[in-house]
């Protein structure tokens, strides 16, 4: 499935926008704040989730607009569309074929993943934003991953409630809330355990003549079956009641990444070598995506061009086409994008419209 139009309405700098689009490349270009992220921001909320600046709603609402915003896309004859009204600027609201529907249903329709310039720090910061990148990964192969996690997300934040409060004396409420935390923790930590392994078979197929290939681990892996879970919790209570939260869990898990080659962590690499360790993620993944769930993946990749030298720029768009599936990329000069296929459609971006070339 691929997007075939897209509609903003009150979205960021664009008050109305329709935009008919096709599989394979699309290109956005334009100088800096014309509003090219914003593009690719919209796509990104087609997915559960935050979108790909994790923004606030209220934030993604045009200035000076009623308050509310819509993003809606056509996927052949299947519509799907979300977005606020202005009455509840903080709740998002999501539409499949004009049927009210959870956001998280929106993971059946498109496998999306995104890189961004502020995921060059991905291996440097926080387990936060890498578990969130791994979690995207499982979300594309498996859109079941985006309800378990958010069940596992509700009963943790239950459980943190009751154990800050210390009214404990009710036992029985607690017991429940292992029992979910276990159930939806195994399921989460499953799934991502499977992407892993997957992704590590394709990987060591890869070539590695372009892009650096990377060797895949997960932070406390062995935590995965519901009785582990629930018995480290249960062992865990009096530590969780001292700190007033749940310290260990599927919640705390990280996505290690090396350099196979050098045999270094990503986080010792270079700013381009870790780029480097991205595409070739994204890259497998779009092959793991294909064989497993035989569709192709909807890449957005923001200003990804600029950073790469022609010849690796051209390797990573014959690498794309090779795959098939739909690119959304952006960049300040066209020229960036000289050696991207001749089927591409090409948009300039300026002040909140978009024009084709
Ligand atoms: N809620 C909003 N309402 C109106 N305008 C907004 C809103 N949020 C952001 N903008 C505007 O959108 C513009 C930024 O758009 P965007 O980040 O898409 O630019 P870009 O084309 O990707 O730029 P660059 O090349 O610098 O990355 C800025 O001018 C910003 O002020």
């Amino acid at each position: 499935m691929t997007v075939s139009q897209l509609s903003l309405h009150n979205f960021r700098n664009y008050q109305e926008l329709r935009l008919e689009t096709a599989p394979g490349f699309l290109v956005f270009s334009g100088e800096n704040g014309a509003g090219k992220t914003n593009i690719l921001e919209a796509v990104s909320l087609l997915a559960p989730g935050r979108g790909l600046r994790r923004a606030a709603l209220r934030d993604m609402a045009r200035q000076n607009g009623a308050g509310d915003f819509a993003v809606a896309a056509q996927l052949g004859d299947v519509q799907i569309g979300t977005g606020t009204d202005a009455s509840t600027p903080e709740r998002r609201r999501t539409r499949i074929n004009e049927a009210t529907a959870p956001t998280n249903d929106l993971a059946e329709w498109l496998s999306i993943l995104w890189l961004t310039p502020a995921m060059d720090r991905l291996f440097m910061e926080g387990a936060a934003g890498r578990r969130n990148f791994l979690d995207r990964l499982v979300m594309a192969l498996e859109p079941a991953h985006a309800r378990n996690c958010a069940r596992y997300e509700a009963a943790r934040r239950e459980r943190n409630r009751l154990l800050a409060d210390g009214h404990l004396a009710d036992m029985s409420w607690l017991d429940g809330l292992d029992g979910q935390l276990a159930q939806f923790g195994s399921l989460v930590a499953e799934a991502r355990h499977r992407m892993v392994l997957a992704l590590a078979l394709l990987l060591e197929e890869a070539d590695s003549s372009i892009f650096a290939t990377p060797t895949l681990d997960l932070a406390d892996d062995q935590l995965r079956s519901e009785d582990l879970i629930h018995d480290m919790l249960r062992r865990n209570r009096p530590a969780d009641r001292a700190a007033g939260r749940t310290l260990r869990g599927p919640h705390r898990a990280d996505l290690d990444v090396f350099h196979s080659a050098k045999q270094q962590p990503a986080d010792k690499c270079s700013t381009g070598e870790q780029k480097a360790l991205l595409f070739s993620i994204i890259l497998a993944h779009a092959d793991l995506i294909a064989e497993q769930r035989e569709q192709r993946p909807v890449l957005l990749l923001d200003e990804v061009a600029a950073h790469l030298d022609p010849q690796r720029r051209a390797a990573l768009f014959d690498k794309l086409a090779e795959r098939g599936g739909q690119v959304w990329l952006t960049g300040t000069e066209p020229a960036l994008f000289r050696d991207i296929p001749d089927n591409a459609l090409h948009f300039e971006v300026s002040d909140g419209t978009v024009k084709l070339r």
